[in-house]
């Protein structure tokens, strides 16, 4: 799917998508933040979703906030790489800006669920790499919740009841990382990024590297 940039070493490299998931409030958003802010050539995929706007989102940059008429059309138009139901509303990956991405040599970042998470693996198992983040407590999550402020007691119930359910997804993930603190979790999540970088296989430029050192020596 993807053609291929150039890593910070020069040698021409494959595209990867990083996904993150856990159950709503371990801190995939905090994570994912951080990770745009501080890790170049990392694009993040912005979903498209018929959930409500929270206080302090902004259209286009933390979701595009559609009504469910235009998420179906989207589906229809077969414009979503991906898409699901959490928490009775829909939640989608627009196909065209993650392409384009990749096709720029960029990574691109998803904080989408389990049941993105296998899409995207079915399209494309060898550029996916999946990270699970748990919270340390039960009790944590639920303060993260509230702390958070943004969703009425109902709602956070509803998010409490399922994060069971998602997290019993966590082995069909490559790597599993517990937000305890978030500068420590942070630099999980940003060496799991920077070694998968590094793998052999994304590395397409390697062949032509090693072969133009080979001629350096011999010459
Ligand atoms: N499959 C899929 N899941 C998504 C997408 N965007 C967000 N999600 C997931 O939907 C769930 C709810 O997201 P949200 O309402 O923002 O609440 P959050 O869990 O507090 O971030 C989270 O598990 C997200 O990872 C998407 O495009 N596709
Ligand atoms: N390691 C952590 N310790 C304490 N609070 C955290 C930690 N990570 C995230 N938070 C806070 O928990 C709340 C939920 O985090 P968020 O990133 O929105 O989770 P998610 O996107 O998984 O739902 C936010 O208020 C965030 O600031």
């Amino acid at each position: 799917m993807t053609t291929g940039g150039h890593g910070t070493d020069g040698v021409e490299r494959r595209g990867l998508m990083f996904v993150l998931s856990s159950p709503s409030g371990a801190g995939k958003t905090t994570l994912s933040r951080l990770l745009i802010e501080r890790m170049p050539g990392l694009k993040m995929s912005v979903s498209a979703t018929t959930r409500p706007m929270r206080p302090g989102e902004v259209n286009g940059k933390d979701y595009t906030f559609v009504d469910k008429a235009t998420f179906d059309a989207m589906v229809k138009a077969d414009e979503l790489l991906e898409w699901a139901t959490v928490f009775d509303n829909s939640y989608g990956t627009p196909r065209g800006p993650v392409e384009a991405a990749l096709s720029a040599g960029q990574d691109v970042l998803f904080d989408i669920d389990w049941q993105g998470t296998q899409q995207l693996k079915q399209k494309a198992r060898a550029d996916v790499v999946s990270v699970f983040i748990l919270p340390p407590s039960a009790a944590d999550l639920e303060k993260r919740l509230h702390s958070r402020a943004q969703d009425s007691d109902e709602v956070i119930r509803k998010r409490m009841s399922r994060a069971s359910d998602e997290m019993s997804h966590w082995a069909e993930y490559d790597y599993i990382v517990i937000n305890h603190a978030v500068d420590e979790a942070f630099a999980e999540v940003q060496s799991i990024l920077k070694a998968e970088r590094l793998k052999r296989e994304r590395r397409i430029g390697l062949v032509g590297f090693v072969r133009s050192l080979q001629g350096q020596l011999q010459g």
